[in-house]
């Protein structure tokens, strides 16, 4: 190359030179140069991870002040130092201005959980955690209440001060009594006020309670109430104006002398408020409505409404709401009218089907899953201390030919694939949940019946407390096999019950059993507590089960471990009502004491159970009969009873004299003839079964009176003893529970356990020695059966003077 034009024109050969420069070196340029941006770019990247909150594209309004970016307790000083250690650092790589301007225009980088400006009740967060504040509203006219208000406020205060959980600060303030002639009405029920917290900072949240006293004469309750109804009717204010508060709960106090009972009058101003509360605060009725008379049991009916108000409370401090359940617990899923609930027939569903719908979408198990859950079970078993014998199921049990058991024991390759009787995954175990059974281990199940949940609401008990004097909210309804060997017509278990005449599924133990329907049973209980018209007295009650119905779906004597089951049952002073089918004679004749021995006599005749009962096993009639023959063998050992339920156009008509020969078979100490309840399922309809075959009360009078003729005219000393007309039912006794012409059907249920306890459960005690107190008059035939002490209510929840309404009875 010649430079010789240098001088001549400088930039051209400049360019020259360059061009041929880069063409002798360019590679090495260009490696150094990448080299060069590669270096630049970790740099940069470095220093980026030393500055995360400078992110350049957010605008100015989402960057916080730097104060706001500092612990508020950092001194100015020290906020300053710490803003000017900041910017310098960043100088090293910008310049001022433009550190400034990203410290400006970023947001904060947050990590972890967004902190709450109010801390969740029981949570170890910043914010200080709301507190409570309980206000017990009174009136009084004639002082009583008023004093009590004020005890009850301290009483009250000292219990709610022992709730905090550990090591965490009381969230109650002390309670504070109101009278009600005193505050101003707009104060505190149009919207909640604010309270100040005394003990200062924090918000505070409140916790409604009545006390009030009920007068027919015009009082201050008489402006209460029209301001609670106004408030709620205004159409400018919201219909719930007080749903904001915590719960609330009412307690009334009356005078049974002058208002014998509710209908009378007894409390009907506590029942007004709570009423009223429930539509203004949208149903956050924490406990049921508690009721005492002043002069007798006022004191013990608060006291025990304390208790429950308590454990309320508790569960307020943990969970921070009322705990699962129906309206009143705050459960989203509940009927959002406070007067359809009222207006229902009792009968409030719980709906298992959020499990269902997880059950349902658990991918199916094979054999292989059955046989862990197999080891699963006989585990928890061995845990429970439970006698490893009793777990050594399966055992597959042949209940096809009657004679001695012979539990045929399968080759040991159909042992391992042994099943479950109602899986998770199954759809019967799908339709049971969403009918409102819960399902125990594999093959056991619990519900609440319909009289249960009446008798909660003070509106009437099933027909066995007027004939035996059981209390329907004490009673458990519950069975160990959902399993049955029978499809009946009248079945009301909808027919999803698994049926067979063999026991071929997983066994499991009693112990998990018992401990299972027990802690569901009084879940569900549990569930009624915010159900209008419970009475806290009998949800008191209730929390203590006292009588167990086998009866619910299925055979109970099926289960192998029946008699391990009674036990547990009876060592808890749980009385036991064993219904079995007639089909398994020989469990029957294993059984051991139970406190009353049900045998369904579903028809007179061979071709009529055949029809009916619709039974899995060949030689239905002959094990039919081996039952009655037992049950007469035992007519002295166990209080026996026949089951008659009758259908119109298929067990009925012409029937008496055959069901007087079975009766003179089996000698059973009482008969319980009934009408059948039509369900309305597929599986009745299937059957042929329409509200056709429903019979009157009417026409089951006439077959129990054409019965006692049959019955008379073979020589059988019986008689009409007892009715419950509201479940078509009616009692007929033999006459060795007539003492001195009073029927004597009620049992005494003391003296029953202490006979077992002393005699044991194959013990030689008879009927007659916890034969109870005489039959009340009003349960008498002739007299309805319907308890006084409730109020009788149609299907709408409407008080009436007289029905005879088929009901689901056991
Ligand atoms: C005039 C009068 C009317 C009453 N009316 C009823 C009533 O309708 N229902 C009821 O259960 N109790 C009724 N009682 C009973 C009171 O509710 C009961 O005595 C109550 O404990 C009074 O409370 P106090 O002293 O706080 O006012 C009535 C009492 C009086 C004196
Ligand atoms: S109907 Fe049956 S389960 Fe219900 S309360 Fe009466 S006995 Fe108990």
């Amino acid at each position: 190359m010649s430079y010789d034009h240098w001088d001549a024109n400088p930039s051209a050969a400049f360019a020259l030179y360059a061009v041929e420069l880069w063409h002798e070196h360019r590679i090495p340029i260009i490696l150094t140069t990448f080299c060069a941006l590669v270096v630049l770019r970790i740099y940069l990247h470095w220093t980026a991870d030393q500055k995360p909150a400078e992110l350049l594209v957010f605008p100015k309004i989402y960057q916080p002040e730097p104060e706001a970016l500092l612990a508020p307790a950092l001194a100015p000083e020290k906020k300053k130092e710490e803003v000017n250690n900041t910017i310098a650092k960043n100088d090293e790589t910008t310049t001022t201005v433009e550190k400034e301007k990203k410290q400006q225009n970023v947001p904060r980088r947050i990590k972890g959980e967004l902190t709450r400006k109010t801390a969740r009740r029981g949570s170890s967060e910043e914010a200080p955690a709301p507190k409570i504040q309980v206000l017990i509203f009174y009136s009084s006219i004639t002082a009583n209440t008023e004093k009590v208000a004020k005890d009850f406020a301290q009483t009250f205060g000292t219990s709610l001060a022992a709730i905090a959980s550990e090591g965490k600060e009381c969230p109650f303030l002390a309670p504070k009594a109101l009278d009600l002639a005193e505050v101003d009405y707009d104060e505190y029920f149009i919207s909640p006020p604010k309270i100040e917290n005394e003990q200062g900072g924090g918000p505070v949240e409140l916790f409604y309670l009545f006390l009030i006293p009920s007068y027919n004469i015009d009082t201050i309750n008489d402006n209460v109430l029209e301001h609670l109804q106004e408030t709620h009717h205004d159409f400018r204010i919201d219909t719930a104006p007080l749903s904001s508060i915590l719960g609330y709960s009412v307690f009334g106090f009356g005078d049974r002398e002058g208002w014998p009972t509710e209908e009378d009058g007894f409390c009907f101003q506590a029942k007004e408020v709570d009423r009223w509360m429930a539509k203004l605060t949208a149903r956050k009725r924490a406990f049921p409505l508690g009721v005492g008379d002043w002069k007798r049991d006022g004191f013990a009916r608060l006291s025990e409404w304390q208790i429950g108000l308590t454990e309320v409370l508790t569960l307020l401090e943990q969970t921070g709401g009322l705990g699962e359940g129906v309206a009143g617990s705050g459960d989203p899923l509940e009927s959002d009218d406070e007067a359809d609930v009222d207006e229902d027939d009792g009968e409030v569903m719980f709906d298992d089907a959020p499990t269902d719908a997880k059950a349902t979408k658990q991918k199916s198990a094979g054999s292989l899953e059955d046989v862990e859950d197999l080891g699963r079970i006989m585990d928890m078993s061995r845990a429970d201390g439970t006698d490893a014998k009793l777990t050594r199921a399966p055992i597959a049990i042949d209940f096809t030919t009657s004679g001695k058991i012979q539990p045929k024991v399968r080759k040991a390759t159909a042992a391992i694939v042994v099943k479950e009787m109602v899986p998770k995954n199954s759809p019967t175990y799908t339709s049971l949940t969403k009918q409102g059974y819960s399902i125990v281990g594999s093959h056991s199940g619990v519900k609440i019946c319909r009289w249960t949940k009446s008798a909660l609401r003070g509106r009437g008990s099933c027909y066995k407390y007027s004939f035996y004097g059981i209390n329907s909210h004490q009673c458990m309804e519950t069975t160990p096999s959902l399993s049955c060997s029978n499809k009946c017509v009248f079945c009301w278990r909808h027919g999803t019950n698994p049926v067979g005449t063999t026991w071929r599924w997983v066994v499991d133990p009693p112990q998990l059993i018992f401990d299972g329907v027990r802690e569901n049973h009084y879940k569900k209980i549990k569930m009624m507590r915010g159900v209008p018209g419970v009475r806290a007295e009998r949800f008191a009650e209730a929390m203590r089960i006292r009588h167990c119905a086998l009866s619910l779906v299925g055979e109970p004597i099926f289960y192998p471990h029946i008699n391990e089951f009674l036990g547990m049952l009876h060592a808890e002073r749980i009385s036991s009502f064993l219904v079995c089918n007639a089909q398994h004679p020989d469990e029957l004749a294993a059984l051991q004491h139970v406190t009353q021995l049900y045998v369904s006599i579903d028809a007179s005749n061979r071709e009529s159970l055949r029809r009916i009962d619709r039974p899995l096993h060949r030689d239905f009639w002959e094990r039919f009969q081996r039952c009655l023959d037992i049950l007469r063998e035992r007519r002295f050992r166990q209080r026996t009873v026949f089951r008659l339920t009758l259908v119109k156009g298929f067990n009925v008509e012409d029937e008496a004299e055959g069901y007087a020969d079975l009766v003179a078979r089996g000698l059973p100490c009482f008969i319980e003839v009934k009408g059948v309840t039509y369900c309305g399922t597929s599986t009745s309809s299937n059957a042929g079964l329409t509200m056709a075959n429903v019979p009157f009360y009417q026409e089951v009078c006439d077959f129990v009176l054409a019965l006692e003729r049959a019955l008379h005219k073979r020589g059988l000393k019986y008689g009409i003893a007892a009715e419950h007309a509201h479940s078509c039912c009616i009692l007929l006794g033999s006459e060795r529970f007539n003492v001195d012409g009073k029927w004597h059907t009620l049992i005494d249920y003391e003296k029953f356990f202490e006979l077992l306890e002393a005699k044991g459960p194959g013990g030689d005690f008879s009927p007659e020695d916890y034969m109870g107190a005489a039959t009340p008059e009003w349960a008498t035939w002739g007299n309805g059966g319907f308890d006084p002490r409730d109020v009788r209510v149609d299907r709408k929840g409407r008080p009436v003077e007289a029905a005879a309404v088929p009901a689901e009875v056991n």
